[in-house]
């Protein structure tokens, strides 16, 4: 008897949604359903891959590399292929938060490879951000007009229920999840439910409505990467008073703060901020990685944050503008940052 074919669900939405959190979630309560996974990260430092490491048991990253511009349907084959082999219920891909989603859905559409096949498109929306950018990013509307389920995230911070009117006129079919931190029912793609509700036929309009505008064209990413500490009092300025340009910034940033040797992981998407405290991998080097993301940023940004590293000592005090943006409480006195942190799974970085 021949295996089942692998359905494959495309993760997607823009920057700062939300995808990554909802992997790990779905990740995370795979209750024995093998998920392989491909990270599409986009810049220089997979900040996103390695959230992910460590629990997943097949993983194929990019790194810097971006799906929709694979240039034919065989490399994608070539991805799927590795991981078809290893006996998987699943395979999700991450599309980066830049990605044309159309492209991707006909290059997966095309696949030879029969023991896999197209499982249908999963759209994470920002409730706080949504507004914003589906005014200034028209182009998204494509991910919300051929998704298959759209996950409404960060109830926590906004009232879904406006916005599930608006989302409606995208795409009259798609079940619309509300949810906080990317906890859906891995059940809506799982089969023992495979497969999403799902992946409807798109029609040719779908997948060829104006693909020419690739998304990413009007996007740059700016990579810093400094073994230098970082000023706490300095880079909280340059957080305070963002380039222009700038949407999206993550990555990890080193403080030099004397008694304490833990990196701080930094998110922002917006005006959100926050960090998470976590130690440093066993054998790394401390050093500040940081991805900024946006549109015409300011070409400044990157000697503002070089003008951030610290050149003399920094007071405990100085910790206590970064620690009021910290993901625990338990995390917010200046005092708690000399306790080491809690090993954790690196894949839990992005949760809450
Ligand atoms: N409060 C809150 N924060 C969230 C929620 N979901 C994600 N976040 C935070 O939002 C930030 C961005 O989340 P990610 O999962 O990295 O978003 P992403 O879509 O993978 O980002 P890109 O890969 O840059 O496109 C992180 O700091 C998350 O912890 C949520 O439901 N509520």
């Amino acid at each position: 008897m021949s295996p089942p074919v692998i359905p494959v669900v495309l993760l997607t939405g823009f920057l700062g949604s939300g995808k990554t959190t909802l992997l790990n979630h779905l990740l995370g309560s795979a209750r024995g359903t093998r998920i392989g996974v491909i990270v599409n990260d986009f810049g220089q430092i997979n900040v996103d891959a390695m959230a992910v490491a460590g629990q997943v048991d097949s993983m194929i990253s990019l790194g810097n590399g971006c799906l929709c511009c694979v240039a034919d349907t065989s490399d994608i084959d070539e991805m799927l292929g590795k991981l078809a082999g290893a006996k998987l219920d699943v395979i999700v891909i991450e599309a980066s938060g830049l990605a044309d989603p159309q492209a991707m859905v006909r290059k997966l559409l095309a696949s030879k490879d029969d023991r896999v096949r197209y499982g249908g498109l999963v759209t994470v929306l920002d409730s706080v951000e949504f507004t914003r950018t589906h005014t200034e990013h028209p182009e998204l509307a494509k991910a919300l007009k051929i998704a298959d389920l759209l996950v409404l995230n960060k109830t926590d911070l906004a009232d879904p229920a406006a916005l599930i009117d608006t989302v409606r006129t995208y795409n009259g079919e798609a079940p619309i999840v509300p949810v906080s931190h990317g906890r859906i029912d891995p059940e809506l793609l799982f089969d023992r439910a495979p497969q999403l509700p799902v992946a409807r036929q798109l029609s040719f309009d779908d997948l060829n409505d104006d693909h020419s505008d690739h998304a990413h064209a009007v996007y740059d990413t700016v990579t810093f990467t400094s073994t230098e500490p970082m000023h706490p009092v300095l880079l909280m300025d340059f957080l305070d008073n963002r380039p222009a340009g700038l949407y999206r910034m993550k990555g990890f940033v080193y403080f030099g703060l004397p008694g304490h040797t833990d990196r701080f992981g930094i998110q922002t998407v917006g005006n959100y901020l926050r960090f998470h405290r976590s130690p440093w991998p066993r054998g790394s080097t401390p050093e500040t990685q940081l991805v900024l993301i946006g549109k015409d940023i300011d070409s400044t940004a990157v000697d503002w944050l070089e003008a951030c590293q610290q050149t003399g000592p920094v007071e405990v005090d100085d910790m206590l503008w970064v620690t009021r943006y910290l993901d625990s409480v338990d995390d917010f006195s200046v005092d708690a940052l000399h306790e080491p942190a809690q090993q954790r799974p690196e894949a839990e970085e992005d949760q809450a």
